[in-house]
């Protein structure tokens, strides 16, 4: 298959707000693809080189732009082997033999094969809606049900290699992807409601439990063997130390848990997220490394040689309550103690509660209504799409941020607003470096990003508004802080902040 049939649809994808048609352009495309072919097909068209990031920055590459060629010639296959040079070239003479292939990439391609390329290997077409999308266009293109095929996805971690699965052994070859020790699989996650009653009403039989403001971990041991993952499947056993000490010492030969964990003040309360999160970092910072992480699990997804993930919560729960004990998150059976739950989980410090139904699955990657959350304050995670310079005492500082909600058809983010309200001179400082390090391009009076970093704002609700894309803009909104655990795909969407708009 030529290259230039996936630019095509690329662009066809782009073009159009309707889930069903994209679906149907990536489904044409997945039939037409060779078996060789296939995993990169998928890995190009949900933005990732299927050598994930092959290290080559936008400075590099636009130095590096030659040609363009007349006439397509190239195939997905061999731009998927240069790509696999690029990303394997290490050690002397590495970066010839980077510049050089990727000179010679550039020389044979047409400009719009050009431009695809350079967004791709910058990470500016990695939109995880696209990968929903991609998941229903695996589906039809193997007339597979859908449900099959993103089972597969969670438990794997991979589209391609889901998608070469789908089509060409079908839903036996699905069916056989199993959770396995040592690879991390998508956290659930939750849906919010309006109030407590609401959420414990929901569910016949619910758990309450606390809803820590830490960061979400996923542990997996075997034998002696332990590893920890991030909500992003970011591997930092390397950093955790406490904890994979901990996980150890557990009564089990093997196990995977799902919970929270965040460091405690003194007197037990919980410490800034931030730092938290900087433990997950290779930080020099002394203070930092000696904050001692303790972890809250919640959840239970195999044990001793049990898979569990299709056992109730009911079940996942007595099991993880017989080999975590203390580490186990405050939780109680609702409806008569949940007000008590909440309360002591506000009083404690922590953001609220989560009301869980205990007849539900682990539904992987999914957020569906078997997991609510219940959470006082409201706060909207929403995508960095660049910031202005500031003035006064923020002169030379990248101060007001332009705000982007995800579009849920998987099209660019949305703006919906903008704030320079809630920044710490620190913060300011970071975001000045930081958003330099991720420019796409400049204006006189602001810095554009790829739109890769999510952060927390907390706001008073939205109103109609013409200033912004989006047709709405925040009321009130200010930075609460910056979410390094989860990705532009993880943000919330348009709808969520139309959810918002005061009547
Ligand atoms: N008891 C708990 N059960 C499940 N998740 C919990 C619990 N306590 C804290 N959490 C955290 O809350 C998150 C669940 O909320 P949600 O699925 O909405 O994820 P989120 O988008 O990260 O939410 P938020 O931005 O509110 O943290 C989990 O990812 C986890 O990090």
């Amino acid at each position: 298959m030529l290259f230039t049939a996936v630019v095509t649809a690329s662009a066809e994808l782009a073009a159009t707000r309707s889930r069903k048609a994209k679906i149907a352009t990536l489904a044409a495309l997945l039939r037409a693809a060779g078996e060789l072919e296939l995993p990169a097909v998928v890995a190009f068209l949900t933005g990732q080189p299927t050598q994930g990031r092959i290290g080559t920055g936008w400075r590099t590459l636009a130095e590096l732009k030659a040609g363009p060629a007349g006439d397509p010639s190239l195939t997905v296959a061999e731009v998927d082997t240069a790509l696999g040079t690029v990303g394997a070239a290490s050690g002397s003479g590495s970066v010839t033999l980077r510049t050089e292939t990727l000179r010679a990439l550039f020389t044979r391609m047409t400009a719009a094969e050009q431009e695809f390329l350079f967004r791709l290997v910058t990470g500016e077409l990695r939109q995880g809606a696209l990968e929903g999308i991609m998941v229903d266009a695996i589906a039809a293109a193997s007339e597979i049900p859908a449900e099959d095929v993103r089972r597969a996805f969670m438990l794997s971690g991979q589209l391609p290699v889901t998608g070469l699965a789908a089509m060409t052994g079908g839903k036996e070859r699905l069916a056989e992807f199993k959770l396995a020790l040592g690879r991390p699989i998508r956290p659930m996650l939750a849906s919010p409601a309006e109030s407590l009653e609401e959420a414990v009403t929901e569910h016949a039989e619910a758990l309450v439990e606390y809803k820590m403001d830490g960061a979400r971990i996923q542990v997996h041991r075997e034998g002696d063997e332990v590893h920890v993952y991030t909500r992003t499947l970011r591997e930092i056993t390397g950093s955790v130390g406490e904890l994979v000490d901990l996980v150890r010492s557990l009564l089990c030969t093997s196990v995977v848990l799902d919970g929270e964990t965040l460091a405690l003040t003194d007197d037990g309360r919980p410490r800034p997220f931030q730092e938290t999160m900087s433990r997950f970092g290779s930080t020099r910072d002394e203070q930092v490394k000696e904050l001692l992480l303790r972890p809250y699990f919640f959840d239970c997804l195999h044990l001793d040689g049990a898979d569990l993930l299709d056992a109730p919560l009911s079940e996942r729960n007595t099991a993880l309550r017989k080999v975590a004990g203390e580490h186990v998150i405050p939780g109680e059976i609702a409806p008569a103690s949940a007000e008590r739950v909440l309360e002591a989980a506000m009083a404690a410090g922590h953001e609220g509660v989560m009301v869980k139904d205990l007849a539900s699955p682990y539904a992987a990657g999914r957020r569906g209504r078997a997991w609510l959350k219940v959470k006082p304050a409201h706060t909207i995670d929403l995508i960095v799409l660049a910031a202005e310079w500031g003035h006064g005492r923020r002169t030379g500082s990248l101060s007001n941020l332009h705000l982007g909600a995800r579009d849920p058809e998987g099209g660019p983010p949305i703006m919906v607003g903008k704030t320079f309200k809630g920044m710490t001179d620190e913060l300011l400082a970071w975001q000045t470096k930081t958003f330099q390090e991720i420019e796409t391009h400049r204006t006189d009076w602001a810095v554009h990003v790829r739109p890769e970093l999510v952060v927390e704002i907390e706001l008073d609700g939205a109103q109609v508004s013409t200033r912004y894309p989006g047709g709405l803009a925040l009321r009130f909104a200010r930075v609460v802080r910056y979410r390094p655990d989860k990705e532009a795909a993880d943000a919330d969407t348009i709808d969520t902040v139309r959810g918002l708009l005061k009547p």
